[in-house]
């Protein structure tokens, strides 16, 4: 569960975000849409506890994770040491989750020897070892192709019930996030404020 209750977001006194509220429970899966520089990854940032210096309060209640627009794998790690090291995950639940995000095989590759998808995939790998509670998605998908992104998002959609977690996912695809969500919000304006969207999620 994470309830953000936002008065003011701002990089060297510039206003980014406004006033806001956000509110996920456990089981939901709030995507976030907006235009480019609109603030989802400020506003992610805050959400994972990476950025503290903003006005408001935010409570928290579980462990959390992020997944990055850019994987940011250590290059000088192995695969797998890239899933335990950051969140001291055993080997053995490493070699699980890759196994099961299917890696299995790529191990103990470097990471400048696995292609842009793996490196997703490890990824995700290392937000969803550590089984979170709340997990912060920023453009998961970003920079791959239509097949890849297919398989992507039928993977984390899987990994996501197994988990329960609360979960939110910024993306500038609408398909990726009607896939994903099952509510939705916009971050728009300046400084920015969050739209509620109401979108239902495609078939339902
Ligand atoms: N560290 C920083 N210092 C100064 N300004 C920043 C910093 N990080 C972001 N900004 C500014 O804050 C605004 C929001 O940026 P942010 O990256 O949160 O947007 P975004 O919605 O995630 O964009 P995109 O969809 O392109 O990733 C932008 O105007 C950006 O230039």
């Amino acid at each position: 569960m994470i309830r953000l209750d936002l008065q003011k977001k701002g990089y060297g006194g510039v206003p980014v975000l406004g006033p806001m509220q956000l509110h996920v429970g456990r089981g939901e899966v709030l995507g976030l849409s907006g235009a480019s520089g609109a603030g989802k990854t400020t506003l992610l940032r805050i959400l994972a506890g990476l950025d503290t210096r903003f006005e408001g309060t935010l409570e928290v209640r579980g462990r959390r994770a992020m997944v990055f627009q850019n994987p940011t794998l250590m290059p000088w790690r192995r695969v797998i040491d890239n899933v335990t090291l950051p969140t001291s995950a055993t080997e053995a639940q490493a070699r699980a989750i890759l196994a099961r995000v299917g890696l299995e095989g790529v191990e103990d590759h470097w990471p400048g020897q696995i292609s842009v998808g793996q490196a997703r995939r490890v990824g995700l790998a290392r937000a969803f070892v550590t089984k979170p509670d709340l997990l912060l998605m920023d453009e998961p998908f970003a920079s791959l192709d239509g097949a890849r992104v297919e398989d992507l998002l039928e993977l984390t959609a899987a990994l996501i019930a197994e988990t329960n977690a609360a979960v939110v996912i910024a993306s500038h695809s609408a398909a990726e996030l009607d896939a994903l969500a099952t509510r939705f919000a916009r971050v728009d304006g300046r400084p920015a404020r969050l739209l509620q969207d109401d979108r239902v999620r495609a078939g339902s």
